[in-house]
């Protein structure tokens, strides 16, 4: 069984196409041969080619045509028209000519043969065919969830999320005995998405903060709820939410080369996925402290040491080792383990949803404030990583 979700910031991706587009179309009477032709080929382009390029061809484009920027820049909330804006006004006084040159080999470098023969329409979303953003597979007794955008370091998107959501609520009702979450390629998980936030709907952002924040909580429920063993299989670095969820599971497999990192202060943002409540219980506050609120990354080692890992073990025989254990554990009678778990969470659960809930409504505040905002901009225009 497999989820099909969305590609990284398509949202702003496809803003920027639609932007580079609406140019293209507007000016196809353009006198440059060369130009118009690039600008064709543009439109017929079957990969979407990410956001920096897009950037990079609307900023040429808009060189090209109308010469240096000299339009106001717009707001720190308005993502999408500042990305473009820098983009724009770092050509500084590039000669339109060296600008119409510079689009047309940026074409050309971007087309390959076949893609002069099919036309993607202006404006669409374009999936890769094939493309799983969340894999959900079961085999053994155990129902397997993998983030799977490796390019972008499993970063969740919104579509994500519901996707997961969905993904535990079959598991938790298929054949399986235990369920288990990973990540593909070198990342368990990036944490949420930051080009989330770039989707402004016509309520503003206190729209988009309204819907995170409602979002999050059935998110996170979702795991508080979840009835079967839940294991993480944490194959490299983690930071934001998957790192916070863990105090959810019920064990946590990591690889030596996995890292733990809560950088909220950083973000602007504060504790989520029940971790304000979690996280003191398993390490104590001190320790809690120095993740939560300074940002300290922990090594797997650190994390086991502090209890919020069950084992570790060396890259080199990860996955060999976890899922064979987890196969033997899968077999165990599965109502027992059910129960078990019940007997465990159940005198938690309305403390954590509780606990979901405050954090939730705080952390819809924080997503409007300016340390927040500041910190998703400076990623975004690649100012900042961690
Ligand atoms: C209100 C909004 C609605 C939201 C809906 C629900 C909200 C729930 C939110 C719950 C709160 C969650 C909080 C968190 O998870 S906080 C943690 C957020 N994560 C980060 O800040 C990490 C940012 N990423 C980085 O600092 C670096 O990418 C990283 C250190 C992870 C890796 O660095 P490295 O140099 O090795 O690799 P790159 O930076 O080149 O990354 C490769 C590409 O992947 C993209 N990427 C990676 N992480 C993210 C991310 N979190 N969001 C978006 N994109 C990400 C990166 O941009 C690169 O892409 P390009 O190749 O296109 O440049």
């Amino acid at each position: 069984m497999a989820f099909v979700t969305g590609r990284l910031g398509r949202p702003l991706r496809s803003s920027l196409l639609q932007v580079v587009q609406l140019h293209l179309s507007r000016t196809m009477g353009a006198s440059q041969e060369d130009f118009e032709n690039a600008m064709n080929q543009v439109k017929l382009l079957k990969k979407d080619p990410g956001n920096e390029v897009k950037l990079k061809l609307y900023a040429l484009y808009k060189q090209a045509t109308e010469g240096p920027c000299s339009i106001p820049k717009p707001g720190v909330f308005d993502f999408v028209n500042k990305a473009k804006w820098d983009a724009w006004n770092a050509l500084g006084s590039l000669p339109k000519e060296t600008a119409r040159q510079n689009y047309v080999d940026l074409v050309s470098s971007l087309s390959s043969p076949s893609e002069s023969s099919s036309h993607v329409e202006p404006g669409t979303d374009q999936k890769t065919p094939g493309s799983e953003d969340v894999v959900v597979t079961s085999e053994d007794g155990i129902t397997k969830i993998m983030f799977n955008r490796p390019a972008q370091k499993n970063a969740i998107t919104t579509q994500m999320y519901r996707e997961i959501i969905l993904a535990l609520e079959a598991a938790s009702k298929d054949n399986s005995t235990i369920t288990v979450i990973t990540g593909n390629g070198d990342y368990y998980s990036s944490g949420n998405d930051l080009t989330n936030f770039t989707k402004i709907p016509p309520g503003g952002i206190e729209e988009v903060a309204k819907s995170g924040a409602v979002l999050l909580r059935e998110f996170v429920d979702c795991f508080i709820d979840f009835p079967k063993p839940l294991i993480a299989v944490v194959n490299g670095p983690a930071v934001g939410i998957p790192v916070t969820l863990l105090g959810l599971f019920d064990a946590v497999y990591a690889s030596d080369r996995a890292t733990f990192h809560t950088p909220f202060s950083h973000l602007g943002q504060t504790a989520e996925g029940c971790s304000s409540y979690t996280f003191p219980k398993i390490m104590g506050p001190a320790k809690a402290t120095e993740m939560l609120i300074f940002g300290k990354k922990l090594t797997a080692r650190e994390a086991c040491a502090q209890g919020l890992v069950t084992e570790v073990f060396p890259e080199s025989t990860f996955q060999k080792e976890v899922w064979a254990r987890l196969k033997a554990y899968a077999k165990l009678p599965p109502n027992a383990m059910k129960i078990s778990k019940e007997l465990i969470r159940s005198n938690e659960k309305e403390k954590l949803h509780a606990i979901n809930a405050e954090e939730c409504t705080i952390l819809q505040g924080r997503w409007l404030s300016d340390e927040c905002m500041n910190a998703i901009v400076n990623f975004l225009s690649r100012k900042a990583k961690l």
